[in-house]
Order: structure tokens, then sequence, then C-alpha cells
């Protein structure tokens, strides 16, 4: 499998550190806010991704961080008056809400950087220790980037090209401009940690350099994100990891483009978004996906309204041929008897996607399966109507995450409806007893977490 790494800047074979397994870390947002359509992109192509990379075989570790302690954050909760926590908390439940509703899959580690302080601390200590690191006046601690020859290698630019050009925090406390902060001194009504260095709180990169060597190890598979984050975010990261244990860091870098509106990044901080919610509301979760796997993963893409109505239209076409196929044959679809044409499909799937994540040949070839389908209807051939069906639902639909049938996406949240028939078992069990006050209790507590419950005659049902 052939991928795109920017540290190399070329295709590169994926050969795992490990055989058979594949490890991935992906920068995921600091919660100050809702999920817009730029932050759902790279939510659904390694969602994508990984599907694919389990398709073919590959036993995939996905982590996906949330960022709950950083200077946005903490104006937030000074803009509302309330803890930094209380943010964090509650955006990081907003986000769960939308990646239901996506009908994403939850990726393996969610992490949360207030949760890894220590292990922050330790880190930078060490890297204190082997000489990386220095506190300032100021009281805070900074990277030294002059001691670490290979800075610059992941973005592709001279340290002196650098100090011109491109935007960093500049400090005279900093003995040079592209020092970074590991750790961040706090004001009295700041937010703060006890450390070596005293009051403060982990600098923006250090979180992530962190979080994937405890989950993933030191030396790891794929470190993603959006190419908005290449510098200084990951070229600071991957100096930290390197500097710290001499290992190599990510093996490979894979990073998604822009989502962009008239032309500029649509971000939380420059406020040009559109809330993944509002959008969920106008256009089901599938027009969303195949509208960004349509295109390659590394392009900037100009969202707007009538790109999505339009894309909804052709979606709305597979479902309708998916739909009458299930009608043709009375509810359920055989499974093919003739394969031929099914290991053809299901070849092209597996070339494209080896070729550098290539979604937009597959999507193309859904709306031709789904042309072909109509074709079959129309003429009663039932072995092609099984076969297209089945490549896109079983194949080219459950790889790509889009077109699953409810009881696929249930099967994903199995330990879910599990854990909700235990709570709801005991809700029954205290109603019978008229423990009301318990009841309703466990009522309003799911439903502050976004699980709305509902007693009907045929018993309870949640959503
Ligand atoms: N417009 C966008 N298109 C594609 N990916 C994006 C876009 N904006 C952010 N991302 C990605 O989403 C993830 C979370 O990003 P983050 O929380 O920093 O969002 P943001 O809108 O850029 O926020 P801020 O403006 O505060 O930096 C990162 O992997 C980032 O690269
Ligand atoms: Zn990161």
């Amino acid at each position: 499998m052939k991928i795109y790494d920017t540290l190399s800047a070329g295709l590169v074979d994926l050969v795992p550190v490990k055989e058979g397994e594949i490890k991935i870390y992906l920068c995921g947002p600091t919660v100050y806010n809702l999920l817009h359509i730029g932050n759902a992109r790279p939510i659904i192509i390694f969602d994508a991704f990984r599907r694919f990379l389990e398709y073919i075989g590959y036993k995939v570790t996905l982590v996906q961080n949330f960022t709950d302690i950083d200077d946005k954050i903490i104006d937030q909760a000074n803009k509302e008056k309330v803890p930094f926590e209380e943010v964090g908390k509650r955006y990081i439940i907003e986000y769960w809400r939308d990646m239901t509703a996506l009908k994403a899959r939850a990726f393996n580690f969610h992490p949360k950087t207030t949760t890894y302080v220590d292990e922050i601390i330790s880190y930078i200590k060490e890297l204190e220790e082997k000489g990386y690191a220095y506190k300032a006046e100021n009281g805070d601690v900074y990277f030294e980037v002059g001691k670490f020859s290979r800075y610059g290698e992941l973005s592709h630019r001279k340290i002196e090209d650098l100090k011109v050009g491109i935007r960093v925090e500049v400090s005279e406390y900093k003995k040079n401009p592209l020092d970074f902060a590991l750790w961040k001194a706090s004001r009295e009504d700041e937010p703060s940690w006890e450390s070596p260095w005293g009051k403060g709180r982990p600098g923006w990169h250090i979180e992530c350099s962190v979080m994937s060597s405890e989950i993933l190890g030191d030396t790891f598979d794929i470190h993603a994100g959006g190419n908005d984050l290449i510098f200084p975010h990951h070229e600071n990261e991957r100096a930290q990891a390197i500097a710290k244990s001499g290992k190599d860091f990510a093996r490979y870098w894979m990073h998604n483009g822009m989502i962009r509106m008239a032309q500029d990044k649509m971000s939380k901080s420059l406020g040009n978004v559109w809330y993944l919610r509002d959008l969920l509301k106008k256009f089901d979760s599938d027009v969303l996906k195949i509208f960004i796997l349509s295109k390659h993963y590394r392009i900037p893409i100009d969202v707007s309204e009538e790109l999505l109505h339009n894309q909804g239209v052709s979606v709305n076409r597979v479902k309708e041929s998916l739909n009458e196929a299930e009608e043709f044959f009375n509810g359920k679809v055989p499974y093919p008897q003739e394969m031929n044409h099914v290991k053809e499909q299901e070849e092209y799937l597996i070339s494209s996607l080896s070729n550098d994540f290539d979604t937009p040949s597959v999507v193309a070839r859904i709306f031709e399966l789904s042309r072909d389908l109509n074709k079959a209807l129309n003429s009663r051939d039932e072995e092609t109507i099984k076969n297209n069906y089945y490549i896109i639902r079983n194949i080219y639909g459950s790889v790509l995450g889009v077109f699953e049938t409810n009881e696929q996406i249930q099967k994903n949240n199995l330990e879910l409806n599990q854990l909700m028939e235990i709570i709801l078992n005991v809700r029954t069990a205290l109603r019978k007893e008229k423990l009301y006050n318990l009841s309703d209790y466990i009522r309003d507590n799911l439903s502050k977490i976004g699980i709305e419950i509902k007693d009907t005659p045929e018993g309870t049902k949640w959503s």
C-alpha cells in the first residue's frame, strides 16, 4: 500500500512497525466550540482509512485526542464566567453527539490533555535533563530549537527561513524566536498545576508527543491531522519526541487538505464556520461523507450549499436503487452466487485505496454500480441486482462508512446497547417498586449526556 508521506514529500510504501498492525495518532479538536465541517473532514477520512486497513487485514489502533486546556478554552471560560473544565466537558459531550449523528465509529482512544499532566511534567523534566529545555525568567519552560539539528525536516524548511516569513510567538524571554513553550507559567487567576518550575500548565505541542507515546509507544506508524498543523505543531511534536526518546517518532505523516469558505480555511478562531450539526439537519450524514470522500483527501475543498445539495441528489439515487433492490426481493436481497463480478470490483476497491487512499475513484464507481443496478432492476436481471447491491452495501459502503443499514450501525454500538439494556432493566425494576425518585434520576442524568428515554406501552425505548 502506498501513501503520501509529508516527511519524505512523496509516495512511500506503508511498512508497519509491527507486522499486521497499524497505529495512528490523529490530532483532535480543541474543545471550546462545536465541530465544524472542516473538523469533520479528518474524522470522516480516518474513520474510512481505518475501515479499509481492517478490511485488508490489519489490526488498527487509532487515537484522537481532545485538547481540553489551552488559551482559547480559558478565554471562553472567562467569557462565560465558568470554570475552564466546564467548557471542555461540555464540548466533549457535544463531540459525541456529533459523532453519533455523523454515524462515525468512535476511535480506539480519546485521551484528554488534563488527564496526562503528570506524564507531561515528567516528559518535560527529561527534556530539561537532556539539555533541550530551559526555564526562562518569566517562568515558562521552552524547547531550545537550536539544540535539535533535525528541526525543519517535516515542514521542509530551513531554520533560517523559518525565522523570517513564519509567524511564531515572539517573546523577550526566549533565546530564539523559534523556541516554543513546553510549560507556561500561570497567572494567579488562571488554571494551574504544581510543577518543578512553579504553577503552570502545559504548552500546546507537548500533549500530543506525550499522549501518543503513552498509548502507542515511542515509535508508531502514522501521525495524522490537517495540513494546517504541519508547522509549527507537528514539527514541534516531532522535535520533542525524538529529542526525548532518541528514537524515530511517527514513521509516516498523513495530512488532509483544508475545507475552505470563500478561499479561507474554515476555523473556529476565524468564525467562518458551518457547524456539523446544522448541516446534518439539512443533509443526510451519507451526503456529507460522500461529498468529502469524493475529493482526494489531500486537496482543499470549497464548500457551498449548492454543491452539497447536488451531492444530496446523487446520494439519494444510490439509496433509492438500494431500496428498490430490497423491494424487488421482498426485503431480503440474497447473497450473490456468481462471484466473478464481485471479485473484480473488490480488486478495484483495494487497488484504488492502496494508491494513496484514492477514495474519489471508489465513490465514482459506487455511482456507476448504482446506475447499473437501476438498469438491472428495469430488465429484472436478478444476478446483477444481487451483485451490485452486495458490492455497494457490504463492500464499498462498509469500507467507506456509507450506505450502512441500521443493523450495521447498531452492530458497531454493541456494547452501548448491552449497557443500556442493563440500565433500563434496573429502571423498570425501580418503577415496579414505585421508587420513582431513583428512576427519574436515571432518566434525567441520561438526558444530560444526550441519551433520551421514553416509556411506551411496549416498554422503555432509548435514543
Ligand atoms: N477547515 C478545515 N479543514 C480540514 N481540517 C480541519 C479544518 N480546520 C481544522 N481541521 C482539523 O481538525 C482537527 C481539529 O482542529 P482544531 O480544533 O484546531 O480546529 P480549528 O477550527 O482549526 O480551531 P482553531 O481555529 O481554534 O485553531 C485538526 O486535525 C485540524 O487539522
Ligand atoms: Zn497534536
